[in-house]
């Protein structure tokens, strides 16, 4: 096959940043998806109707009058009033809550010490239909990174899900079979994104025959059993799982450091890697699934009428491998392939 149609996709989880990192990579994102769930880890996150308002007027400002519409999101934090939310999604103005436990990942600092103190607002949640969208992992420092999620799973996330029954929940950047299995069985109620550089890397892309900082990012690579799993999940077609890219800049100076910062920035070539991992999979007719039908059906929106083009060139494409912004280069996720698959527009 060297030609497939598929209905425009979305990005059911991406970070655009603010300031000059906002205004390069948008552009990035709103080319290739029609609508993206936008994640509130700014500095300081977005908290509030009134900041998820003004963020999402500064990412339409920044697409430039692309067909995009960003999904807000707001940061669930320990004092998060739940008539507040409730609000916010009755005004239309977000379409998730965001929880991140204190510590796990870049600008969690404010999430989530302790879920006790979050109840009321995840019962509101429940009540109204408002997913709450999950960074699972861990912050334990005596459970090792690699099992993190894991651990997530059966100390956490089950044990909060039994207790809001009716809680929608998306969890975010799977990285293992034990996710895969636990989101294969949830329910209508559960849902997962799956990254593009997840199908793609394992750990061994980090650490072997030298560090490559532009392939760390969290919840990190697992071992190649995991990658395959995250595969055959995204290929599945099964309604639970979806494309997230976790699209995540940092500018190169803040990556190749001593101390890197955690996050893969996609948005650039990720349908082109997609339709890559997807043919190699002998499952490009499900390609519009993962990434067009079972992210708004798990939203509860349409999926989206306009169309796309995927072609597969004989020549690699060409594609930047650095976003110029004011603050810096961001380096574009390398595959580590030539890519053939060249999105028509
Ligand atoms: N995925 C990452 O490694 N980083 C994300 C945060 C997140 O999604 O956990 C970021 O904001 O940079
Ligand atoms: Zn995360
Ligand atoms: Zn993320």
């Amino acid at each position: 096959m060297t030609r497939i149609v598929l209905r425009r996709p979305d990005d059911w989880h991406l970070h655009l940043r603010d300031g000059a990192v906002l205004t390069a990579v948008t552009p990035e994102s709103a080319r290739d998806f029609a609508r993206a769930i936008i994640m509130p880890n700014l500095v300081p996150p977005i908290v509030t109707a009134a900041d998820a308002e003004a963020y999402r007027a500064r990412i339409v400002a920044a697409a430039e009058g692309a067909d995009f519409t960003p999904l807000m999101t707001l940061y669930l934090t320990e004092t998060t009033d739940p008539a507040a939310i409730a609000a916010a999604h009755e005004a239309g103005l977000i379409a998730a809550v965001k929880l991140y436990p204190a510590g796990a990942t870049t600008n969690s600092a404010s999430g989530v010490r302790d879920l006790d103190k979050v109840r009321g607002v995840l019962e509101r949640m429940a009540d109204i239909g408002l997913p709450l969208c999950v960074h699972g992992e861990v912050t334990d420092a005596e459970v090792d990174i690699f099992d993190r999620e894991a651990v997530f799973i059966d100390r956490v996330l089950d044990p909060l899900r039994r207790a809001t029954p009716g809680l929608r929940v998306v969890m975010e950047h799977l990285t293992t079979e034990e996710g895969v299995a636990y989101a294969r069985e949830g329910g209508a109620d559960l849902g997962a994104t799956i990254t593009t550089h997840h199908l793609i890397i394992n750990r061994n892309h980090i650490l072997a025959g030298g560090i490559r900082p532009h392939y760390y990012c969290l919840p990190v690579a697992k071992r190649e059993r995991h990658r395959l799993a995250l595969r055959a999940a995204a290929t599945s077609g099964h309604r639970a799982f979806f494309l997230g890219t976790d699209s995540a800049p940092h500018v190169d100076p803040l990556k190749e450091a001593a101390c890197g910062c955690a996050g893969v920035f996609s948005a650039t070539n990720t349908l082109s890697c997609l339709a890559h991992v997807f043919e190699e999979e002998n499952a490009l007719d499900r390609l519009e699934t993962f990434a067009a039908i079972n992210g708004p059906a798990f939203y509860g929106l349409a999926p989206n009428e306009d169309r796309i083009e995927l072609e597969k060139t004989a020549e690699p494409i060409d594609y930047p491998t650095k976003i110029e912004t004011d603050d810096g280069p961001v380096t574009v996720f390398d595959p580590g392939f030539p890519l053939h698959w060249r999105v028509r527009r």
